[in-house]
């Protein structure tokens, strides 16, 4: 079954790839043994006695590298190198600031397949991906290099001649909290809006995934930025509420699952600090009856099965008009049959491995689960739910899995889908499939989510904004809407006249 050869993958120490023969490095033979945490133009070692953690490589199961957590020593020097940055990067014109950004996007091309690897070696997912979404950071940097230079406030005029302008300012030293299933990505998607608008940053990696936010401090650096620029600190939850609580932080974005999310929010909340929350989600996928059945079955594989499943905006609850339902099921089924799992670092390979063991538990348990509740398990990473009880009472059908599993649900009607798929505490993305362009915007209207895709899934083009509604977040990345995530507004009142003094 696609589960067990999955976690077979995970498990076996594995061949050392064909493409080896082209390839500097295997599954099985990296050890990295550089210190990963990175401020002031450095990598350190803890000063302090640490209990160091492993990190595993997902695809073999082998120790990868040692996590030294950072303490508040660390972090003070982190945030000390990030402020002592913002002194100059914040006096820089936006020209001044794009030109570095720009030459960090050219080292992030030159190396594109070095950097693809490593998140391949720590991550698990295949090397086709990791290239893809190394292209997205550098997108993202370009993008944000482009938009550096066009930061301006307003001219308002005033009577008598007086006049107001705003001034579009940096925030400061801001922290950049990331997860492990888009690692170098995610850096460079908090990393790219907010030095473009003249912040520093201080980035905390997930434990689980350390090795490749170091290579985009390097790169900043190489490219020509300030020292402590963009900083990293390695750490689990007590350095991440180190850096919430710090009082020289202004600004916390966080990616990851809700619960944390709603700690970073209430840390934040106590020094009045802006948050951008990037949270889980349970995405309703809509396919009516009159789509097109082949792209809406690549869109429903897009959906569910990009790194091995672990993605925040998976349309996971796939909804399909019962009079295609047996197609549907028959053509997802046999294409999902032939996704080429194994080695993530082979060419051939498109599912590799899922992150670790204890996440692999977690995932089976939820197709357990789901059984015992009544779905049928088409195969085990495919759930046809019972369309009696459905209604989101099945867990598989509420609670994000975070793992390569598709809950196929029936409907009939419009107005019953829209129901059922805005029957969530969730609402990060949706997806609706339809050849009918008023149904396909009438539907998008009613979904309560923050990215809808027609007749598409999973795009995420760095020009247009990325984030949730209701528990799936606050705040946006991406596009132009982030430049105010990243930045305050001052207002300059100037007069030209005498003060009209009451008194
Ligand atoms: N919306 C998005 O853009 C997006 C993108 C990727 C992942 N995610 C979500 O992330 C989750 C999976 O990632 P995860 O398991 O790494 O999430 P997580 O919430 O367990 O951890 C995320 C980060 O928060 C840190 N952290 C944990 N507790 C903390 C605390 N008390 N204070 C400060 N920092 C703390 C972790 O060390 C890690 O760096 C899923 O729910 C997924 O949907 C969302
Ligand atoms: C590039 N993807 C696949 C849309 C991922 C977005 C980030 C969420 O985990």
């Amino acid at each position: 079954s696609m589960l067990q050869r999955l976690a077979a993958t995970l498990r076996r120490p594995a061949a050392v790839p064909l493409a080896a023969a082209v390839r500097c490095i295997s599954s099985g033979s990296v050890d990295i043994t550089v210190p990963l945490n990175y401020w002031a133009g450095k990598r350190w070692t803890s000063k302090e006695k640490c209990n160091k953690e492993n990190v595993y490589e997902p695809a073999t199961g082998r120790v990868l590298c040692h996590l030294e957590p950072c303490g508040a020593v660390e972090v003070d020097e982190a945030v000390e190198a990030a402020k002592s940055a913002f002194g100059h990067w914040s006096k820089m014109s936006g020209m001044e600031r794009a030109r570095i950004m720009i030459e960090a996007a050219h080292i992030i091309e030159s190396r594109r397949e070095e950097i693809a690897e490593m998140e391949v070696v720590n991550n698990g997912k295949s090397i086709t991906e990791a290239r893809l979404d190394v292209d997205s950071a550098r997108l993202c940097i370009e993008y944000y290099a482009g938009l550096a230079s066009t930061l301006a406030g307003q001219h308002v005029q005033l009577p008598g001649g007086s006049f107001a302008y705003t001034r579009r300012e940096p925030l400061g030293v801001c922290v950049g909290i990331g997860a492990w299933n888009y690692p170098f990505q995610i850096a460079a998607w908090k990393s790219a809006p907010a030095l473009a608008c003249g912040n520093s940053m201080v980035f905390k990696p997930s434990p689980v995934t350390p090795v490749t936010a170091v290579m985009l401090a390097e790169i900043y650096a190489e490219a020509g930025a300030p020292e402590g620029l963009l900083n990293v600190v390695q750490g689990g939850q007590e350095t991440g509420s180190l850096l919430c609580h710090h009082p020289d932080v202004a600004k916390v974005s966080f990616t990851g699952s809700v619960p944390t999310g709603k700690k970073i929010m209430e840390m934040a909340s106590k020094g009045v600090k802006p948050v951008t929350l990037e949270l889980g989600g349970k995405s309703p996928l809509l396919i009516f009856q009159d789509s097109d059945l082949e792209n809406a079955v690549r869109g429903a594989l897009m959906a569910n099965f990009l790194s091995q499943g672990q993605v925040c905006s998976n349309g996971t609850r796939v909804f399909v008009q019962k009079n295609i339902l047996p197609e549907f099921v028959e053509e997802v089924v046999k294409r999902t049959r032939a996704i080429e799992i194994g080695d993530p670092l082979l060419e051939s390979t498109r599912m590799g491995a899922l992150v670790n063991q204890p996440h692999l538990e977690k995932v089976l348990s939820f197709v357990d689960q789901a059984k015992k509740e009544g779905a049928t398990v088409l195969l085990p990473c495919i759930l046809l739910a019972n369309t009696i009880n459905d209604l989101n009472t099945m867990t598989c059908v509420k609670e994000e899995i975070f793992g390569p599993v598709m809950s196929v649900l029936s409907f009939e009607t419009e107005e019953e889908v829209l129901q059922r798929a805005n029957n969530t505490t969730m609402g990060l993305a949706a997806g609706v499939f339809t050849r009918d362009v008023m149904r396909a915007h009438r539907v998008v209207e009613h979904l309560k989510a923050g990215s809808c895709f027609i007749n598409n899934y999973n795009i995420t083009p760095v020009e247009v904004p990325f984030g949730g509604f209701k528990m799936s977040g606050i705040g946006r990345e991406n596009g132009q809407v982030t430049v105010e995530h990243y930045s305050q507004l001052k207002t300059v009142f100037v007069e030209m006249g005498d003060v009209d003094c009451l008194f």
